[in-house]
């Protein structure tokens, strides 16, 4: 084993709680953490799911050929797993995105869409004997699907889709076309060259009247050739900002028959065409996806807090003390801001992912059984907490990018491309000012009628917060009062706006928009609202722990606490009883949990317990050693490889002897 960087041993050894417990409290029980080593070591140390070259020198084309290897066998070994018993949900989500699979394919799986979209829309949307046709080929990989779903014209509207199905009684099939340009399927994960299959979103049509969107399954090439079918264009849409292996595509169609049956029947139980009990259950999947994000939101900010906490240990920079040696940079109390409120963070948003993963769980089986009234309010909380989940996550990665300067901007860090695929989740599964607007809906209509509040667990606060006059205290609980008092003053500013708007004659949709700044806002607040009250519950929750552990999590509690509180300063002055003398307070507790969490702060990141080659970092690994890994790192440029480069003899040379 390398040695380890000495500062790094003195670290760990200032540590005030056994960092094994917090790993194990974090997995769910020393067994969890057993299967996920297991796990992690069935992939990880499989020497075929690694790479000869670097990704960042290969060419996109050859890019795209290094992730279809490696997402085959990546899927080969899923398959051995489910084979094995090990199937789980848990198993899965984290080899198809989040941190292992991010380390594995760190531009991104070409394949991810079969497991994420495809097969849940099947399970979601199709009915028994469409389940019986489809999900055996699909769970063994006989074919491999996508979910086609936004355009090149629409991707949030998508009752505006233009995609067409029409019905053809005849011959009993659908006939696909794509009517316009900006019809064109445009995005879809592995659609481009890897997909056979894929979910279409589409308008259906049945005797020249329009039902709206509907989900079809379609066969896009020849499962033996792969050629494209009669009737399909398709191709890839080309280089983005991140997740160039993900071979998003595009795809039209010109009368392309499908069999009738190829409709996904589950809520229209005839054969015939009858209108569901919500047209909201088409966009089930999407409710699916949205949950598992917020947990990939925790999983990508322990992964760069991670990275930037122990180059911060590592680091040595400048003159604190006249004479005195260069301290590390976590010493610098601006650096401790920059790290610890995302270490923070990263337990915030773990706790609410998953209640809210236990909520999705109990909505969706209460939806088999036709129970449709508390879907709102899961929409509404999936839909904030993907929004808030995945901003945050994207502005902390950066954050975190720039406290590493300079060497935070080498691809060798791995902050750039988490980035890459932390901004991606902004847009994806709902554009998040989309989303948040549509908590807002939620919110507004709440306040006009709270008849059924107290059966509601999510905003039943908003029943009493707006008359809380408690003066401050330093205390979670008075944040937390203050932030609820903060949300429903928003909410109820926002409603009494568009009243406004809507009794001096403007139509309630142009009110809306009006007062639409002010609703992301309100919708924001209630988001953290949330955030903090179940990180408050579950540290007090834990019955079992050390005092020492107990302790941390606390401290940890209280930052996220403070921290969220001073981001809102001027919400709290406004609508709240906090007075200037309360910010003050607020920032002197700050800077005492930021003192009091330094000693431990490698020790919690290394609770984290994420493995160097998922981390992928020279900067975060846990030997620190990152000089040396920068330098070898450099050494992998081709462009190292030859001591003098042929565009001397070409450009340079004649260049020079020009200027002479
Ligand atoms: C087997 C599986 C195993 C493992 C998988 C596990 C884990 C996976 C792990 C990790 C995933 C990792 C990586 C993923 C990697 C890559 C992913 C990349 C893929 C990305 C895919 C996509 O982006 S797919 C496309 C997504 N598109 C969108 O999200 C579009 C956003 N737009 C909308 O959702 C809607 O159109 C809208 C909500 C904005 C508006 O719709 P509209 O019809 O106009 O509705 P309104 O008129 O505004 O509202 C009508 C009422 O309906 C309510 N509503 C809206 N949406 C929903 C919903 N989804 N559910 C319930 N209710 C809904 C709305 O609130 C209104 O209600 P009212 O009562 O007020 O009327
Ligand atoms: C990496 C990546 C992978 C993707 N994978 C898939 C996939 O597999 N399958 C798939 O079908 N799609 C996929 N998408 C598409 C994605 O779902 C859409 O890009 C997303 O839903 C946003 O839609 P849009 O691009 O049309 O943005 P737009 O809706 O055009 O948004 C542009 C701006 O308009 C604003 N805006 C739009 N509507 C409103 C409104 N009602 N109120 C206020 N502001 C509004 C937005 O806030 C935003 O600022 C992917 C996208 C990305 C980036």
């Amino acid at each position: 084993m390398a040695k380890i960087n000495e500062d790094l041993l003195k670290e760990r050894k200032k540590c005030s709680f056994n960092t094994a417990e917090l790993t194990h409290l974090l997995d769910g029980g020393k067994d969890k953490t057993l299967e996920r080593h297991s796990r992690e070591h069935f992939f990880l140390d499989d020497p075929e799911l690694r790479s000869k070259i670097p990704l960042e020198y290969l060419s996109h084309k050859e890019k795209y050929e290094e992730a279809v290897r490696k997402s085959c066998i990546l899927f080969r070994k899923v398959q051995e797993l489910q084979e094995a018993g090990k199937g789980g949900i848990e198993n899965f989500r984290e080899i198809l995105g989040g941190q292992l699979g991010s380390a594995i394919l760190k531009d991104g799986n070409p394949l991810t869409l079969h497991y994420v979209m495809f097969i849940p829309t099947i399970t979601g949307q199709g009915d028994f004997e469409q389940q019986a046709e489809w999900m055996h080929k699909a769970w063994t990989c006989s074919i491999i699907g996508t979910y086609a779903q936004t355009e090149l014209g629409h991707g949030t509207f998508i009752r505006g889709l233009e995609t067409t199905a029409t019905y053809d009684p005849k011959t009993e099939e659908f006939v696909l076309n794509s009517p316009t340009l900006t019809s064109y399927k445009w995005w879809p994960g592995g659609l481009g060259h890897s997909a056979n299959f894929a979910i279409v979103v589409a308008q259906l049509y049945t005797q020249g009247k329009c039902h709206g969107i509907h989900p079809f399954i379609v066969q896009l090439r020849d499962e033996e050739t792969h050629m494209p079918m009669k009737g399909i264009k398709i191709g890839e849409i080309g280089c983005k900002l991140g997740m160039n292996s993900t071979n998003n595509g595009y795809l039209g169609f010109e009368n392309y028959r499908i069999p009738r049956t190829n409709l996904l029947m589950k809520n229209n139980k005839d054969g015939t065409y009858v209108k569901s009990p919500s047209s909201k259950l088409t966009y089930g999947t999407m409710i699916f996806v949205r949950v598992v994000l917020v947990q990939d939101c925790a999983s990508y900010m322990k992964k760069a807090v991670t990275i930037a906490t122990r180059y911060s240990a590592v680091r040595h920079q400048s003159e604190m003390k006249p004479n005195c040696p260069e301290p590390q940079i976590i010493d610098y109390v601006t650096q401790q801001y920059k790290l610890f409120p995302y270490i923070a963070m990263s337990f915030a948003f773990q706790y609410s992912a998953s209640w809210l993963w236990d909520i999705y769980n109990n909505v969706t089986g209460e939806l088999e059984s036709g129970q449709l009234e508390n879907l709102p309010e899961l929409h509404a909380l999936a839909c904030c907490l993907k929004a808030v989940g995945t901003a945050d996550c994207a502005a902390g990665v950066e954050t975190l990018r720039l406290a590493c300067g300079g060497h935070g901007y080498m691809t060798a860090s791995n902050l750039p491309s988490t980035y890459g695929l932390a901004t991606a989740m902004c847009t994806y599964e709902g554009e998040n000012t989309v989303l948040l607007l549509q908590t807002a809906r939620y919110l507004i209509k709440i306040w006009q009628n709270k008849k059924n509040i107290q059966n509601l667990p999510t905003v039943r606060y908003l029943d009493n917060a707006l008359f809380n006059n408690r003066s401050y205290e330093k205390s979670v609980s008075w944040i937390l009062s203050a932030l609820q008092q903060v949300a429903a003053a928003k909410i109820d500013l926002a409603n009494k706006h568009i009243n406004d708007r809507v009794r001096q004659g403007k139509a309630y949709e142009d009110a809306w928009n009006e007062t639409s700044i002010e609703l992301v806002a309100a919708a924001d607040a209630h988001c953290r609202t949330f955030l903090l009250d179940i990180f408050n519950l579950t540290v007090n929750n834990f019955q079992s722990i050390s005092p020492e552990l107990k302790a941390v999590l606390t401290d940890l509690l209280e930052l996220y606490a403070v921290h969220t509180a001073i981001r809102m300063t001027g919400d709290l002055l406004r609508f709240t009883n906090t007075i200037g003398k309360d910010v003050e307070a607020l920032q002197l507790w700050l800077e005492e949990l930021l003192a009091k969490i330094r000693p431990n702060a490698i020790g919690i990141v290394d609770s984290f317990d994420i493995r160097d080659e998922v981390l992928g970092s020279a900067l975060g690994a846990y030997d620190g050693n990152v000089y040396e890994r920068l330098f070898a790192e450099a050494q992998k440029s081709p462009l190292n490889h030859e001591p003098v480069n042929k565009s001397f003899g070409l450009y340079l040379k004649p260049f020079l002897k020009n200027n002479l």
